[in-house]
């Protein structure tokens, strides 16, 4: 089994829906939320929302809250101790402009993101928001570091599965021990869309991008306003590339 454990606004659908396409891979579409809001629901009832696989197969869901949240590690090792986790990562600053996009989203006459990023004005970052608090991938993987070793981990660049999705989509079959199957041959580059989308989905064979809600539009952050959170947590980015061994280019 593995597991898309995150981050929220890493490019985790994206990443699901290309793994879709290799015949050995059996996937959730939706998020089961298992490992964080439905564990009293217990094993059986997860084991029965996942698709049935062969042989050979390796079954897959993405829940992109998993990464932090404390007790997943464990209750995964739990559940097996040989999972395979992968987490797609991206500028944690670009990462919660994302999430605050999405949030304003539902809920017009939000405060500005300069307002929910600082304390007291431009005081202190406030790392209790979530959209802040989700980019301290050091310390959440930190967490995880405690129940799985490096080896089971694969860490997706989540500007790289945009750059170039095939590049990515190899390390990732490589890593699941799968043949590589998704190429570059499944993609092509949607100038409307501005990502890269599929040239035949499964089921309709027809070429599909991902919805609206991927790749929405950003608001508008002050520059000063990015530098600063930039700054903020580039300690935090470098010693997620120690960790790692991967430098993912955001400083
Ligand atoms: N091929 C392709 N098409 C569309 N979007 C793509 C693609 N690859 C990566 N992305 C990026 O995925 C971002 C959304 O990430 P997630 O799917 O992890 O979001 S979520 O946590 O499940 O809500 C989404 O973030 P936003 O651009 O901020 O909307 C995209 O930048």
């Amino acid at each position: 089994m593995a597991l898309i454990v995150g981050v929220k606004k890493g490019g985790t659908r994206a990443l699901l829906e290309f793994l879709r396409l290799h015949p050995d891979v059996r996937a959730l579409g939706s998020e089961p939320h298992f490992f964080d809001r439905c564990y009293d629901r217990g094993l059986a009832w997860y084991r029965g929302l996942m698709p049935r696989t062969l042989d050979g197969q390796i079954t897959m869901e993405k829940t992109p809250s998993y990464f932090v949240t404390q007790e997943a590690p464990r209750r995964i090792h739990g559940m097996s101790p040989d999972t395979k986790l992968i987490v797609v990562v991206r500028n944690p600053v670009t990462r919660a402009i994302s999430d605050y996009a999405q949030t304003l989203s539902k809920t017009p006459g939000l405060p500005s993101f300069r307002a929910l990023a600082f304390r007291h004005g431009l005081g202190p970052v406030d790392t209790a928001w979530s959209a802040v608090r989700i980019g301290l991938y050091a310390q959440h993987l930190d967490n995880w570091l405690r129940y799985f070793p490096l080896s089971h981990f694969l860490f997706v660049s989540g500007e790289r599965l945009v750059s170039d999705p095939a590049g990515e989509m190899g390390r990732v079959q490589d890593f699941l021990g799968l043949k590589r199957v998704v190429t570059d041959k499944h993609f092509y580059f949607n100038a409307t869309k501005g990502f890269p989308c599929l040239k035949k989905a499964q089921g309709s064979g027809r070429p599909r991008c991902l919805g609206k809600s991927k790749g929405r539009p950003h608001p508008r952050v002050p520059e000063a306003v990015v530098q600063r959170l930039q700054a903020f947590y580039r300690p935090f980015n470098l010693k997620f590339y120690q960790m790692t061994g991967q430098d993912f280019g955001w400083d």
